[in-house]
């Protein structure tokens, strides 16, 4: 086991993939860098073939780099490292005519870390339908259940592409509580992707938005929020400070937006004041994640 002091989970270095050749070659991933931080929920988010499927699948050992490294907490993979790491990448494999129970404990069989198969299926949620055979669930139902499959070995860290596929309002409740809880309660890492902006926002505390095979934007989704604030002014003459400003300010919503750090406000509203321009509102606000997103995803 590698020593308590690697504090990240997965470390990619310099990844690239190509599929195909030649003119035909699509480049899935750029020498993309990514560093994931232990015991917190990370998500990876971008646009359809940004490279997100490509990524996870790397890191699951499911696809092979052309070139760059992956590293699972601090080593090489390995059959050690893998055994630590969860996988939900592709449709869940389930078996129709056996039961979400016998599902789990034909999977903890084969781990010496499995959790008890009764206490996975009420973290899941499906503990009423143990004993149903798998082939009479839900499309949401079977996620679930594919989500017990991989958290019956106990692993150190979980990897999920799109795991509210296919679940209805409830069950995205229900998924977003069970990923905090691994997170919090059982210092379980987890990485997944996702299109559902608002949820990645609600859940994550770190996130990465890739875009044609890179890294655009990665950070800790509070300080990422609040770094693409923006100061929003209902003044009397916004013109004439839009003028004065230039590229960071626009008008905007009857008012004025800057973008500017808010250690400058203070400096503003003081050159404001003294031009004699008579301020109305003053606020800072914060973007949602779509509205970073958008802006870091758009084509020019
Ligand atoms: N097996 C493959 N063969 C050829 N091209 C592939 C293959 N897998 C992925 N690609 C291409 O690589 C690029 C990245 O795809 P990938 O599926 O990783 O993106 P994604 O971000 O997961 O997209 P989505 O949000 O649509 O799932 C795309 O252009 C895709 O067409």
């Amino acid at each position: 086991m590698a020593p308590d002091h690697i504090v990240d989970a997965i470390t990619i270095s310099g990844v690239e993939k190509k599929f195909g050749r030649g003119r035909q070659a699509v480049i899935a991933l750029d020498g993309l860098s990514l560093r994931i931080p232990r015991g917190k929920i990370f998500g990876l988010l971008g646009p359809n073939g940004a490279g997100k499927s490509t990524l996870l699948r790397i890191i699951a050992g499911l696809v092979r780099q052309d070139k760059g490294s992956v590293e699972l907490f601090g080593r090489r993979p390995d059959q050690a490292s893998r055994r630590r790491v969860g996988m939900l990448i592709e449709a869940p494999t389930i078996y129709p005519f056996l039961t979400a129970r016998e599902h789990l404990r034909m999977l903890g069989s084969y781990s010496e870390r499995r959790l008890h198969v009764d206490a996975v299926l009420r973290r899941v949620g499906i503990f009423a339908a143990a004993d149903k055979k798998a082939g009479e669930f839900s499309l949401g139902m079977k996620q679930r259940l594919g989500i017990a499959c991989t958290l019956i070995s106990r692993p150190d860290a979980i990897i999920l592409d799109e795991p509210t596929n296919g679940l209805d309002p409830d069950g995205i409740l229900q998924m977003r509580a069970l990923l905090r809880e691994l997170a919090e309660q059982d210092g379980t890492t987890v990485l997944f992707s996702s299109h559902l902006l608002d949820e990645v926002e609600r859940v994550c505390d770190h996130i990465a938005i890739l875009r044609q095979g890179r890294v655009v934007v990665e950070g800790d989704v509070a300080h990422l929020l609040d770094r693409e604030g923006r100061f929003w002014l209902d003044v009397d003459r916004p013109a004439e400070i839009v003028d004065r400003l230039g590229a960071i300010a626009e008008l905007a919503d009857g008012g004025l937006y800057v973008r500017l750090e808010r250690k400058h406000i203070p400096d503003l509203l003081r050159s404001i004041v003294s031009a004699d321009i008579k301020v109305y509102e003053a606020k800072w606000v914060k973007p949602d994640l779509e509205t970073v997103f958008l802006s870091q995803t758009r084509n020019d």
